[in-house]
């Protein structure tokens, strides 16, 4: 019996309920969609290519929970799958700055009254909207809400998520005002540490997009890397924290059950996440815990228990590169599952982001490309010419990429 990808991330999101889609589907893609492989690689070999027990029945139920990401990450013990340990708090800058690489931490960055203006106009903001997307060819929809905001001036079409957006707010003052100074900021730190490759260099980090989430006591982000399709690879994006203070937690993409670090940004304080962070860290905002008291000092004067975030992003990449096979707009992503292939960049076609359906019935798009950032569009067919980042504390991906070339 051929299983669709769906099927089989279904098997793998009840085997590994701890892990998000995104990353259950990188595992497959890197195993050849093999079942077996995938769960090998997980950490439990003792799933087969011909189970599909329990599925059938338990799909529904399965499919539902996660593609609405109304699951909390859970982060703590499991009783299948690998184990991972309890989140490690990081308390200041200096805790966070040293232990997550490719993050800096930058408190009280805005002059207060721009801040608190700021918090009070998106707060009462009514156009901010879950956000829609597909996923596997289901349409999904996020339990937090949110609102894209471009400058006045931008004439191009803006993409996210693989889909172009129609419906989105123009700077208001205060969006513009807190955008040049966040500017200042990265562009300064960035002049203070050593640049990746492929990331834009000090002074020419600049913003044209803002996106910005808001979190009531219900709702949550789930694990994530940002796509890199548009922001390009080593992307910068600086996310600023307005109002109540909620959790955010990273952790690194490989191994799978990496440790797990928790944040607590506070109101008007600038997390930047630089270039390697989307390649190597996945990060969420989790719920609050269940039944959860909020102790009036932590209740914020303006927002009461909401709280607003504002992603600041450099869309780098500009050309878009199409599928061969089906046309469809093409994916950034970067593997980092095989050590052997660790660091290579590569373009998937997005249909399942941007279309209903287009999983079903094993209908989905294989198309396929490396990246090369030399080249323009930036793609190639030989793996030879792909462009290639290795972080340099990977000493496992080092390793298994001397020995090939020997
Ligand atoms: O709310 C946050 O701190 C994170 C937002 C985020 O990760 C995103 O919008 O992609
Ligand atoms: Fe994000």
């Amino acid at each position: 019996m051929v299983r669709s990808t769906e099927e089989k991330l279904t098997e793998l999101k009840d085997l590994y309920p701890d892990y998000d889609v995104d990353g259950l589907l990188d595992v497959l893609v890197c195993c050849g969609g093999s079942l077996k492989r995938s769960a090998q690689l997980l950490g439990d070999a003792t799933i087969h290519e011909s189970s599909s027990k329990k599925l059938k029945s338990r799909q529904q139920q399965t499919l539902t929970r996660f593609l609405n990401l109304k699951l909390p990450p859970k982060v703590t013990a499991t009783t299948k799958g690998p184990k991972a340990s309890r989140p490690i708090e990081l308390h200041s800058k200096k805790e966070i700055e040293s232990t997550l690489k490719y993050c800096t931490y930058h408190p009280d960055v805005l002059p207060v009254d721009l801040a608190d203006r700021l918090l009070e106009l998106l707060w009462k903001d009514t156009s901010f909207k879950p956000n829609e997307f597909y996923l596997f060819g289901n349409k999904c929809i996020s339990n937090c809400k949110s609102r894209i905001f471009l400058p006045e001036n931008r004439i191009e079409p803006f993409y996210y998520n693989g889909m172009q957006v129609e419906s989105y707010s123009t700077y208001s003052n205060e969006i513009m005002m807190a955008q040049i100074l966040v500017e200042e900021v990265v562009n300064d730190i960035l002049s203070q540490r050593t640049a990746l490759p492929f990331q834009v260099t000090a002074g020419n980090w600049e913003v044209q997009a803002v996106l910005s989430n808001s979190y009531s006591r219900d709702s949550n982000l789930d694990w994530h890397s940002d796509r890199l399709t548009n922001i390009g690879p080593h992307a910068i994006i600086a996310s600023l924290s307005l109002g109540f203070t909620r959790e955010f937690r990273a952790r690194r993409v490989h191994p799978p059950n990496s440790q797990v670090y928790s944040l607590r940004p506070q109101h008007n304080s600038l997390i930047i996440m630089h270039a390697g962070f989307q390649e190597e860290y996945k990060h969420c905002v989790p719920l609050l815990p269940k039944n959860c008291n909020i102790a009036a000092e932590d209740i914020h004067p303006i927002s009461r228990d909401v709280r607003v975030n504002l992603t600041f992003r450099n869309y780098a990449l500009t050309t878009k590169v199409f599928c061969k096979l089906c046309g469809f707009p093409m994916d950034l992503r970067r593997s980092f599952k095989d050590p052997s292939k660790r660091g290579l960049y590569i373009f998937q076609c997005s249909r399942s982001y941007t279309e209903e359906n287009s999983f079903k019935d094993g209908k989905e798009c294989k198309g396929f490309a490396f990246a090369c950032f030399e080249k323009n569009p930036p793609f190639t067919e030989l793996e030879i010419e792909g462009s290639r980042w290795i972080a340099d504390d990977d000493m496992e991906a080092k390793a298994s990429q001397s020995s090939l070339k020997k």
